[in-house]
């Protein structure tokens, strides 16, 4: 499954928004630090998504609303919320972000962003950070672009790698979280050794996330002991029987 056929299911949103003539005000409420949260809990810190289905699980957990999944997340001590908003593949929507504001954690909006115009359409919700994925950019002029339109809203890019060469030019343009995807968006095969290997380039005032296939609390304290500050778990908590009971698995409300 190639990556551009994610692009390709934004552009009918894009369109809508470049026909726009005035996009949604921005949000005016408060968003909570989505780094500083993650400092809070560090190392140990877990980004717990909202994720109803996947290209790589097809339906995963269409029964449990947004609220009650947040609300779990938040008594089992998640550090913040990875709300997926993407339509076509993963079922998501933008309204879950009001939503699941509601538990006061910070928000990470998670879809396929590649125009300046999203991340305004983003600054209208409650999210705290927007993810930003490298490879989606041809140039890193393009990428500047988008990380400068955040800036602009207050918005914190969490910065996605998947090789060294996306974790050069992250590094070069000044993304303080550093997002490593275990998963290969076009293979969609997991390889944690990814995390491992890259996260011997940390820099001392990065933010660093593992995302993708960390299923076993063993799994993540690994992950911990190599250096990330946090863990970003989707399908191994939303295809429990119990999500917040599977989220304090992982941090110290369970232990
Ligand atoms: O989850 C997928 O199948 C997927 C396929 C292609 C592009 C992105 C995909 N997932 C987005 C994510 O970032 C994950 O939901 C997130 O890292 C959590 O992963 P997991 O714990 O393995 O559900």
């Amino acid at each position: 499954m190639p990556l551009s056929r994610f692009v390709k299911a934004k552009e009918e949103e894009l369109t809508r928004l470049r026909s726009l003539k005035q996009l949604p005000a921005p949000y005016r409420g408060k968003r909570p630090g989505f780094a500083e949260a993650i400092r809070g809990q560090m190392p140990g810190a877990i980004i717990a998504e909202y994720k109803r289905a996947s290209p790589s699980k097809g339906d995963i957990n269409l029964t449990m609303s947004p609220e009650e999944v947040g609300s779990m997340y938040a008594r089992a001590g998640a550090s913040a919320i990875s709300v997926l908003t993407e339509e076509t593949y993963f079922k998501g929507d933008l309204s879950y972000l009001h939503i699941m504001a509601k538990t006061g954690l910070p928000l990470l909006r998670k879809d396929f962003i590649t125009h300046p115009l999203q991340v305004a359409m983003t600054a209208s919700t409650p999210a705290s950070a927007i993810l930003v994925i490298v490879r989606l950019f041809e140039t890193d002029a393009e990428l500047n672009a988008v990380l400068r339109e955040c800036q602009t809203f207050g918005l914190e890019p969490v910065v996605e790698a998947f090789d060294a060469h996306d974790l050069q030019r992250a590094q070069s343009l000044g993304a303080r979280i550093i997002q490593i995807n275990n998963r290969d968006l076009a293979t969609l095969g997991i390889d944690l050794n990814r995390s491992y290997e890259l996260v011997t380039r940390k820099q001392k005032h990065e933010t660093w996330i593992s995302a993708s296939g960390i299923t076993t609390p063993q799994a993540g304290q690994k992950m911990f002991e190599a250096g990330f500050d946090a863990l970003l778990m989707g399908t191994a908590l939303m295809a429990s029987d119990h999500p917040g009971r599977m989220v304090e698995r992982f941090t110290r409300n369970g232990s």
